[in-house]
């Protein structure tokens, strides 16, 4: 639950993001509080990874502000933890689950070759807290996506960060394990007060326990609670077509019409969010 007389985790003010030329969104203003879930929709190519990747410190603003925990970010801080979108690893690859946590000590995610023994007992606690302990030395590329998962939320957790990002951490994955990593998740940021910001072009699975949303589309963009911002009046206000948005059985379902924005989702034909 999210404390609202604490300093935002996350903050922007009138926040303008450019990339390859290209104004991706701009006059954006968000906070977001320790402990609060955002969730981060909209069509392909909206923004979104960008959005997260200014918060790692990757992408510089193009006008207004940016704050982590009352800090510009940094590349490479251990205040912000990262789940990238997956990537399949090549199961000749010889770096182990075990390995691949060690690099998120103190946000050096880009290798750490000895470990400290204070470390390596960091990284056997990350790992048994996610219930990767029995296939942490086994190279990575030969486990499951559910399993390779869990360690990249191991990883991404091991410092400690104020803000959780995640990049699409459930697609590919069974309801099983989506179960399984939806869990890891929001049990950390109830018994740490982490900020989770979670890109997804799925909203279903992850609708009980989302505080908000942002929702980008075309250089627009809504913020508000799920029932505020998933409307057919809001989201036909956002894309400029008519959109309607249906309940059905606490599924939301969001159909577009005529030059509809579902052509560039992942979903199907005519469902724009849905499990
Ligand atoms: N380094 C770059 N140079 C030029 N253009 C880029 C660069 N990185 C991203 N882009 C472009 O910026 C736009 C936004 O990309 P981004 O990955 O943030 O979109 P997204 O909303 O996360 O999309 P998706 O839902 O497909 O993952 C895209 O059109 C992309 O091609």
């Amino acid at each position: 639950m999210a404390h609202t007389d604490r300093q935002p985790a996350v903050s922007f003010r009138d926040a303008k993001l450019v990339v390859g030329g290209r104004t991706l969104w701009e006059h954006l203003e968000l906070d977001v509080l320790p402990g609060e879930f955002v969730a981060i929709l909209g069509p392909n190519g909206t923004g979104k990874t960008s959005l997260l990747k200014a918060l790692l410190g990757l992408l510089p603003l193009a006008g207004g502000s940016l704050t982590v925990a009352g800090r510009e970010p940094t590349r490479g801080s251990s205040t912000v933890g990262y789940v990238p979108q997956q990537k399949i690893f090549d199961a000749d690859l010889g770096l182990r689950g075990r390995d691949l946590v060690t690099m998120g000590v103190d946000g050096h995610r880009f290798g750490m070759p000895w470990p400290t023994r204070a470390a390596r007992a960091r990284v056997d606690e990350a790992i048994e807290a996610v219930g990767a302990t029995a296939y942490a030395n086994v190279p990575i590329g030969r486990l499951s996506g559910g399993e390779q998962q869990r360690l990249r939320i191991a990883q991404a957790l091991i410092s400690d960060p104020d803000v959780l990002l995640c990049d699409e951490p459930l697609t590919s994955l069974d309801l099983n394990h989506q179960e399984g990593v939806l869990d890891l998740i929001d049990r950390r940021r109830r018994a740490s007060d982490t900020a989770i910001l979670m890109v997804t072009h799925e909203i279903n699975p992850i609708l009980p326990m989302v505080d908000r949303i942002l929702y980008l589309v075309s250089g627009n963009w809504a913020t508000g609670t799920p029932e505020e911002v998933l409307t057919s009046e809001r989201l036909t206000q956002l894309y400029g077509t008519p959109i309607d948005v249906l309940r059905v059985r606490g599924r939301v379902i969001v159909v577009g019409g005529g030059e509809s924005p579902d052509k560039s989702h992942h979903c199907g034909p005519t469902e724009v969010i849905a499990s």
